[in-house]
């Protein structure tokens, strides 16, 4: 089998034999009670895992710095980078068994996001002191609702994922809390209904975090594009890796 085949068939089996563990009814009831959220410190498999450690290393010179005081700072690689050097991300990204899975969580259909999202699927580094990115939330540019599945693959840091429930629920108090996310481990929200941060790194730390973004409906107002793909372009991955599907996936200035 070639490396693409296996790449893109591999994670399915084990992650449906893993999941096959799982009460979900509980977790479902979890995410309900939570306004949208779930937290798991076991999640993949641990081969899963192994993968995303050797994708991270095979993407590692690419990666995209930004630094955005009182926001954010850090480095992100996009996916577009990701389908020309490390594939198996985006296999896992459609298997079947944890789509389906996510659904059954969220208890609605889910929608990969279109194939000129830069953010569809990414992964962020959290590698010098004090990269991290402050309170927000991970709103919704479709006609839908956007969730986020953040999944951890390195982490030697003292960084927290730190989250607010409720926030945007009028009955409700607020309820905060705070989770490492290790190697394996997952979150996955309504990215307009959790309030959340990643605390400053520290020295001599390395976190690196896997990001898949599923939409409910795909639809996207070409205004809402554009300031969606700014935000992206300034915020995360730069000009070239958020425009770069349009450049026939070359890097360069992006002329013909
Ligand atoms: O690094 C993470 O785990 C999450 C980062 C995040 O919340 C974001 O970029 O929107
Ligand atoms: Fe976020």
């Amino acid at each position: 089998m070639s490396a693409v085949a296996d790449a893109e068939r591999g994670p399915d089996d084990a992650v449906a034999r893993k999941f096959a563990s799982f009460d979900d009814a509980r977790l479902r009831q979890a995410f309900v009670d939570q306004g949208s959220f779930l937290f798991m410190e076991d999640f993949l498999p641990r081969e899963v895992t192994q993968r995303l450690v050797e994708a991270v290393r095979a993407v590692q010179g690419e990666v995209h710095r930004n630094y955005l005081p009182g926001h954010k700072q850090g480095g992100s690689v996009s996916r577009h980078t990701i389908d020309r050097m490390a594939p198996f991300i985006a296999g896992l990204y459609r298997s079947p068994a944890l789509v389906g899975w996510l659904e059954k969580l969220c208890g609605e259909p889910l929608l990969p996001s279109p194939d000129d999202d830069p953010h569809a699927y990414a992964l962020y580094f959290y590698t010098r002191p004090g990269d991290h990115i402050g309170w927000h939330y991970d709103t919704s540019y479709y006609d839908g609702r956007r969730y986020t599945l953040l999944l951890g693959v390195v982490d030697d840091s003292s960084c927290r994922l730190e989250y607010r429930l409720h926030t945007r629920t009028p009955q409700r108090p607020p309820e905060s809390g705070a989770v490492r996310l290790p190697p394996g481990g997952l979150a996955f929200f309504d990215g307009d209904r959790l309030q959340h941060r990643i605390t400053p790194a520290g020295a001599g730390e390395e976190r690196v975090s896997l990001t898949f973004e599923y939409v409910t409906n795909a639809g996207m107002r070409p205004w809402r594009r554009f300031v969606s793909n700014m935000k992206d372009a300034v915020a995360y991955f730069g000009f070239r890796q958020t425009f770069s599907r349009l450049q026939g996936g070359r890097s360069g200035d992006g002329r013909p």
